[in-house]
């Protein structure tokens, strides 16, 4: 008797990634908290692959429907067949093993690349990999002496460069090239191909180096406490902003850093003590608790409360996601709350800078308006002014007053996360609108 031979199975690596994909669609699961939980060997190929068709999302499932991959063969599995599509045309550019569905979408690669370049699909760029020096432990004059003895080549502008120019320049970075920041010194900018190379870097470990995204350092920039002064953070783990605070502020003076999670706020004594910060004092608490009594004399407060978070690019979306109007009313209303006791609870308060990693104006310009109405003893700062004008993005002008005057950074121009900015000042007594 013949025996029937055993189909050979695709390979694990695929198998366990459209996995993922599948439970994070059907689910609405967060994908990285799901390789997390897969406890697969091969974490770093199937982030790529996962974050490779967050970014290519349009393309890919256009192709596959275009093509008929899936209604031809209906036995192929959809979320498999996304990931070897995905895998083929967008990361590896081949596909390992013998299996039918492997070898059944490499028999579609032409009609795919067809598909993908007729519909006029590029593929997406990631963003660059941005280090911030940590000045606590590591001067930018060491930094800079380090990347030239491991030949990393420093491009540099002319003085007078426009954003622009920086913008265009960053694009076009060589791999083995770095710059500067334009706005934020201390952030050094290298080509996106480098990321995993700085995340396991040993400099990375010993808190010389900080994996921070740009846009999150303008935060620090705008709200520009000077070096001896008092500084609230009032929504401040995991401490990435307070210790850019403590650099900004040449480790002197004093920053009450507020953390409401225990968990939380464990990470933000880890790190900022790590960190060499010797003026960071982290309190466990509610930010709406801290007044002149708990937290004396302080000057400038930064807010940076919870929020959708739907700028980060860390993030990967595999589905469409529903705006959930419910969840910003809430996260709205806290948000309001913690700005609005930041302009009441403190009377020395001169600056404050508000920011969240979200694009919805509900969470942003409509927050901004909310506390001014209910707090006229503040006033807006231009953020564009504060960055010497060399910056694009602002808020809707429809807010009047208000879109000209705070900031945006936005993934697809500034090559940054997706962040909000406004910068708030305390009126003069009798100081008209
Ligand atoms: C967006 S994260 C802050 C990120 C941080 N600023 C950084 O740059 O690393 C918001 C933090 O605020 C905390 N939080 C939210 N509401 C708070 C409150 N009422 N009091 C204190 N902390 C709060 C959250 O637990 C969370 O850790």
């Amino acid at each position: 008797m013949s025996k029937k031979p055993h189909s050979v199975k695709v390979p694990t690596q695929y198998r366990a990634t459209a996995k993922i994909l599948k439970a994070a669609v059907e689910k609405q699961k967060s994908i990285k908290t799901l390789i997390f939980e897969e406890k697969h060997a091969r974490v770093r190929s199937m982030h790529a692959v996962l974050k490779a068709y967050s970014d290519n999302r349009g393309a890919v499932d256009s192709a596959i429907e275009t093509t008929g991959l899936l209604k031809d063969n209906p036995n192929l599995d959809p979320s498999l067949a996304k990931v070897l599509v995905t895998e083929l045309i967008f990361v590896r550019k081949k596909l390992n093993g013998e299996s039918k569905p492997v070898q059944k979408v490499l028999s579609y690669e032409e009609k795919l690349k067809e598909a993908i370049s007729g519909a006029g699909f590029e593929k997406k760029e990631p963003n660059p990999r941005y280090v911030r020096i940590n000045t606590n432990l590591y001067s930018l004059s060491q930094a800079l002496e380090y990347l030239a003895s491991e030949d990393w080549r420093r491009k540099e502008l002319p003085a007078d460069a426009s954003y622009a120019d920086f913008l265009a320049a960053v694009k076009a970075l060589e791999e083995d090239e770095f710059m500067t920041d334009l706005q934020v010194e201390g952030v050094l900018v290298f080509h996106h191909k480098w990321s995993s190379y700085w995340s396991s870097h040993e400099f990375v470990k010993q808190k010389k180096f900080i994996l921070q995204n740009k846009g999150t350092c303008l935060a620090a920039e705008l709200l520009a406490p000077p070096s001896g002064s008092t500084v609230l953070d009032m929504c401040a783990a995991p401490g990435m902003k307070t210790l850019h605070l403590c650099n900004f502020m040449k480790n002197k003076g004093r920053i009450y850093a507020v953390e409401q999670s225990t968990e939380r706020y464990r990470v933000l004594c880890n790190i900022t003590s790590e960190a060499g910060c010797d003026i960071v004092t982290p309190i466990l608490g509610d930010a709406l608790r801290m007044n002149a009594e708990n937290c004396p004399e302080v000057e400038y407060i930064l807010v940076d409360p919870s929020c959708s978070g739907n700028g980060m690019q860390s993030r990967m979306n595999v589905c469409d996601e529903e705006k959930d109007d419910q969840r910003l009313f809430k996260l709205a209303g806290l948000q309001v709350k913690i700005l609005s006791h930041a302009m009441t609870a403190f009377p020395n308060v001169k600056r404050i800078a508000y920011c969240t990693c979200s694009l919805y104006k509900e969470e942003n310009e409509e927050v901004v308006k909310r506390c001014l109405q209910v707090n006229p003893s503040f006033k807006l700062l231009s953020c564009k002014k504060a960055l010497r004008n060399k910056w694009h993005n602002v808020g809707d002008t429809e807010y009047a007053k208000i879109g000209k005057n705070v900031l945006y950074c936005l993934p697809d121009s500034d090559l940054t996360d997706g962040i909000f900015l406004a910068l708030f000042e305390k009126r003069r007594d009798g100081e008209a609108d």
